[in-house]
């Protein structure tokens, strides 16, 4: 029996931007893939299969521990999901089982419920993660061209799958540098795209925030995991960590424009047919546009490279049309380049 009609793919009345690529990969798959109010079965693991061992992380959305799986004794992390909207959680599972497998994405094992609570847990492979504030540090430039390639690798992958991470940030990258394995996890936030849809623009995490989540710019698409990767490269290559810190979500804007400059905001803005919102009106200011080579200093000029330099430029734009793909990004100067 096919699925009735779903308000998941229903186009806005004014369809002002749409993805440059994978546009269609939601609307040419079955309904069945990206339909998560109606579509989803989920098969129930065990949950007496798995043991806690200790408490590894606590998100907003959910307390994550060290576990095994009591039948081979491998190690694994159990996320258990915080009682959330029903909507929210089979977001994530689906979108999570439809990725698991494909390359850099973390592998979801199992899905497991609590008797009594019917809380949700989900159960992950196992990442010897290193801290980004221990490890980005010591990246020279073939460190930084071998993890960032395996991070776009993920993200192509799941814009080809027709899905947005929409919360790429270092503490949901991570990385075993003794294995040198990268995965891409919490897909919490993550969502299907389809062309000419109004998305939510409280998403991603304030420093990693596109300026299209900040001027209320609601037909976003996989752009914006790609200016989320700029803010990752810049604070590396520039030693400033985060690259952009706003203390409030209307100061990340400010922030932003005191680099990229007031002028080139606007334009932006008037290429959609917005304005920009009230909430700017006493605290935006006109900032002209600064140079990358200002943030280059002794301690990160071996980094800051002008292939670096190009590249971080072309990712951190304004206008999410203009920011190169993941794609496009495996396939800039940089990462064509020999580094020792
Ligand atoms: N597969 C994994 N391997 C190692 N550590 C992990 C793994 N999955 C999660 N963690 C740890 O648990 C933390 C929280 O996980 P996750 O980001 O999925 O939860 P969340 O509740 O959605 O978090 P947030 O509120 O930050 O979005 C991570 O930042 C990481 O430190």
């Amino acid at each position: 029996m096919p699925l009735p009609p779903s308000a998941l793919n229903r186009k806005s009345s004014r369809v002002y931007s749409v993805a440059r690529v994978y546009a269609d990969a939601c609307e040419k798959r079955p309904q069945e893939y990206w339909d998560y109010e109606q579509g989803v079965t989920i098969e129930w693991g065990k949950i007496s299969n798995y043991e806690v061992v200790n408490k590894i992380g606590r998100g907003k959305y959910s307390e994550v521990f060290g576990g095994k799986c009591v039948a081979n004794d491998k190690s694994c992390v159990i996320k258990v999901l915080k009682p959330v909207k029903m909507k929210k959680i089979y977001r994530e599972l689906k979108i999570l089982t439809n990725l698991t497998g494909g390359p850099n994405v973390v592998g979801l094992y199992d899905i497991v419920q609590d008797k009594d609570s019917k809380i949700p847990a989900l159960i992950f492979e196992e990442v010897k993660n290193v801290d980004f504030r221990n490890l980005y540090p010591t990246f020279g430039l073939a460190d930084i061209q071998f993890y960032f390639t395996q991070l776009l690798i993920a993200l192509d992958y799941c814009h080809s799958m027709g899905i947005m991470h929409r919360d790429v940030k270092p503490q949901n990258v991570m990385i075993d540098p003794v294995e040198r394995k990268l995965r891409l996890i919490d897909w919490g936030l993550a969502e299907f795209y389809h062309p000419g849809v109004d998305y939510n623009v409280r998403v991603a995490s304030r420093y990693h925030k596109g300026p299209e989540l900040l001027v209320n710019l609601n037909q976003y698409d996989y752009s914006l995991d790609l200016w989320s990767v700029g803010c990752m490269l810049a604070a590396i290559v520039f030693k400033k960590e985060p690259f952009f810190k706003g203390s409030t979500n209307p100061d990340q804007l400010v922030k932003i424009a005191a680099v990229l400059g007031t002028k080139e905001l606007m334009s932006y803005l008037g290429k959609y047919g917005l304005d920009l919102p009230s909430e700017y009106d006493n605290i935006m200011r006109e900032f002209p546009r600064r140079e990358w080579r200002e943030y280059i200093g002794s301690d990160n000029a071996h980094l800051a490279v002008p292939a670096m330099i190009d590249l971080i430029d072309n990712l951190l734009r304004y206008d999410h049309q203009e920011r190169l793909t993941a794609k496009e990004t495996m396939d800039h100067i940089f990462f064509k380049t020999k580094f020792e």
